[in-house]
């Protein structure tokens, strides 16, 4: 089914309306067929006034999540890990409940608690008290299961961070390889992404990049430039640095079958609806929403301090969008921004 063309004119509106409702600034990539737009809006620095553009670098959160699932999906092609397997099998020490499996982790139905809850109650003294520090995994497992389960392995979805944190050490403890090697040899150099890297626990992000900048709970104050931290309280769960035209490079990969083998692919894209009225869902380190237009895409967004992420792709890879705005901590401004893949995918102006 042919998609309607993107409305550049609807994502500029979005992106105003992002920069309207505290966005320093935003960027949008799209991918269709032999065409790209790119459309960028505001400051990629306040301080040094200096203009966005689109193909500046930026945290991506959680749709770290994503190139971590690859990493462990290739492994279970390997037959070096079993979907289905409890998850103890493969760790150096056991989480409390034998009963989570691997499949549990990647669709965050293991009940784990999620560590960030209780670190970022407080948004910037949170942040401020981790910006700097480096975790184990183990630590941030231990975070973790100081509290009780929010639910039994398998009986509901519940997002946590700490399933890809748990799913990192998993990969970790089974090939004796750091996940830096494994994203670097398994993802960036075989898809070429020139602009995507795994520096934890570098506080810098190299080359062009956008600085983000993430809002007070007392929204009278001032934005905190929160640009350089560890990400170490994330890892594996959301520690990645990447760009617009590389995201919409790696779900188009995805979904073309080039990064995980077809058996893993299809476990990967059997999406659970996690809404009310099913327009959104998760699968394996996945996110699938259904746009207005009936379209569903695939993909995953990120909330990382300073820096909001949405990145899809349609089910045949033919067109992906990738769009940023560099605050945090701004619930309007995350939500007005996914008015992007309605201007990308259906080609409307949903402002
Ligand atoms: C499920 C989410 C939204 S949260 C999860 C992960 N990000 C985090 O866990 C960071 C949470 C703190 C971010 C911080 N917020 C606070 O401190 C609030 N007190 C801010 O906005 O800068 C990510 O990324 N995921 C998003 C996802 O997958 O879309």
């Amino acid at each position: 089914t042919s998609l309607p063309s993107p409305s550049v004119t609807g994502v500029l509106a979005v992106q105003k309306q992002a920069m309207a409702n505290g966005a320093p600034g935003a960027l949008t990539r799209i991918d269709s067929g032999a065409s790209s737009y790119r459309i960028a809006v505001g400051k990629a620095d306040t301080a040094a006034d200096t203009a966005m553009d689109a193909d500046r670098r930026f945290r991506v959160g959680s749709v770290s999540k994503t190139f971590t699932t690859v990493v462990l999906l290739q492994l279970v092609a390997e037959g070096r890990v079993d979907l289905d397997a409890p998850a103890n099998d493969y760790l150096p020490k056991p989480l409390p409940d034998d009963r989570i499996t691997v499949r549990h982790l990647l669709s965050h139905r293991s009940g784990l608690w999620d560590y960030t809850n209780d670190m970022f109650y407080h948004t910037v003294p949170g942040f401020e008290a981790v910006r700097n520090k480096v975790f184990t995994f183990q630590e941030l497992i231990d975070l973790s299961t100081a509290h009780q389960p929010t639910n039994q392995p398998g009986a509901a979805y519940s997002y946590s961070n700490t399933n890809f944190v748990v799913l990192g050490q998993l990969i970790e403890h089974v090939t004796g390889v750091p996940m830096a090697t494994q994203y670097e040899q398994r993802i960036f150099q075989p898809l070429g992404l020139k602009n995507t890297s795994y520096v934890h626990p570098q506080t810098t992000i190299t080359g062009s990049y956008a600085r983000g900048y993430v809002r007070d709970d007392d929204t009278t104050l001032p934005l905190v430039d929160s640009t350089e931290q560890t990400v170490s309280w994330a890892q594996s769960a959301g520690a990645v640095i990447s760009n617009s035209a590389d995201l919409n490079r790696f779900f188009a990969a995805i979904v073309s079958g080039k990064l995980v083998p077809q058996p893993q692919l299809r476990e990967m894209m059997s999406m659970v609806p996690v809404n009310a009225d099913g327009t959104q869902s998760y699968g394996l380190g996945l996110r699938g929403r259904k746009l207005s237009c009936g379209v569903t895409v695939y993909g995953h967004t990120g909330t990382v301090q300073g820096y909001y992420t949405y990145a899809f792709t349609t089910a045949d890879g033919k067109r992906s969008m990738t769009s940023m705005a560099n605050t945090s901590n701004n619930g309007t401004v995350n939500t007005v921004l996914a008015g992007t893949l309605e201007a990308a995918f259906c080609g409307v102006d949903p402002v």
